[in-house]
């Protein structure tokens, strides 16, 4: 069915492989100039009739969708939906859906590269060689033995703890719903606080919600073996910086590697600037030309199907009361 539709992306691009369904469906797709811009993304809904958005990180606001008068449909690029405010897009009638698995694999790799970047201080050598010195003293640690804990055991939880096993590594998990673990080998651990007294690494898998925002601070670090490492690739607000740039500089911490910040970009004055034992990269895990397009053809997918007026049951949607 040929339909005449706008849809917002709020990014500069999307992967072909969505954007060719929404082309031969007939819809007009318009691109944010700012991706981080909720200014930008306020004058676009207030000025153009958008049927749908595909939302990438910028917040989503219940101020920016009052903007709209035409807005039908929201799909998340991705899996974590925390920036869009679920319980506005609810009062309108507005579904939230998202793309569960697809880029699974690629953020499990990049918590795995992370890991080992951060665990061999791999990052810091490379800019030490590069800039002419051979610098041999700076120990890393071998994961061999050492126990990981994963909080949350989802798609990316368990595709880490498999690797990890394969490392060698003990292989914990704490995900509050999880009675018995889905896989073999994996112990769960009954609290948060359990789980931070026994890793020699956390590594952090679960979404970002009111109630877990500052999940781990200084108390947390505290808990943890001295000379742990953290890897976030879910989100930056689940973690205290501040706390943990401190627990960084006094090697309470061996080393973290996080793809996610509280402010994307990182602002200037942020206390994880300039730390060696950081390994830092721009919210990429899920950046590959795989998962990216996993995530468009599934976000296009989502909304197309939507406003086709075809069954959502199979569809994963945030707040699937307003399908009813
Ligand atoms: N850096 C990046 O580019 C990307 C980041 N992400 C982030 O990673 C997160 C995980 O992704 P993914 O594995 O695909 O998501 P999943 O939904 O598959 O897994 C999340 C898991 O976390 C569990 N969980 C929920 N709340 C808690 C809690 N308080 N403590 C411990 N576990 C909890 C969930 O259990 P239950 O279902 O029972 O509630 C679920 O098993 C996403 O929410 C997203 O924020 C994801 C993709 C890309
Ligand atoms: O899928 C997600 O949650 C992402 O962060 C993708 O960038």
């Amino acid at each position: 069915m040929h339909m005449n539709f706008k849809v917002l992306v709020t990014a500069t691009e999307l992967a072909t492989e969505g954007l060719v369904l929404l082309e031969q469906a007939g819809a007009k797709v318009i691109y944010m100039q700012e991706p981080e811009s909720t200014h930008e993304l306020s004058l676009i809904l207030a000025s153009q009739a958008v049927d749908a958005i595909i939302a990438r990180t910028v917040t989503i606001s219940a101020e920016a969708m009052a903007k709209s008068c035409t807005l039908k449909v929201i799909s998340k690029h991705g899996v974590g939906f925390n920036n869009i405010d679920v319980a506005a897009a609810t009062a309108l009638g507005i579904p939230v859906f998202f793309t569960p698995g697809v880029n699974a694999a690629s953020v499990a790799e990049m918590t795995i590269g992370l890991l080992l970047a951060a665990a061999r201080r791999i990052s810091w050598m490379d800019k030490e060689v590069h800039a002419g010195r051979w610098s041999r003293l700076q120990h890393g640690i071998e994961l061999q033995g050492k126990t990981i804990g994963l909080v949350g055991l989802g798609q990316v939880g368990r595709r880490v703890a498999l690797v990890c096993q394969a490392l060698g590594m003990r292989v914990l998990a704490f995900s509050p719903s999880l009675k018995t673990s889905p896989l073999h080998g994996v112990e769960l651990c009954a609290s948060l606080a359990q789980l931070l007294q026994t890793s020699d690494v956390l590594s952090l898998h679960l979404p970002l919600t009111a109630q877990n925002k500052n999940l781990l601070g200084a108390a947390q670090f505290a808990l943890m073996p001295r000379g742990a490492i953290l890897i976030n690739t879910a989100r930056g607000e689940l973690v205290n910086e501040v706390a943990l740039a401190e627990a960084l500089q006094t090697g309470q911490l061996f080393a973290a590697g996080i793809d996610t910040t509280v402010q994307e970009p990182l602002p200037d004055g942020s206390a994880l600037r300039g730390l060696q034992n950081l390994v830092i990269t721009p919210h990429v895990a899920a950046s590959t030309p795989a998962a990216l397009a996993g995530m468009a053809s599934g976000a296009a997918r989502n909304l197309l199907d939507f406003l086709r007026g075809q069954s959502m049951q199979h569809a994963a949607c945030a707040n699937r009361q307003v399908l009813r």
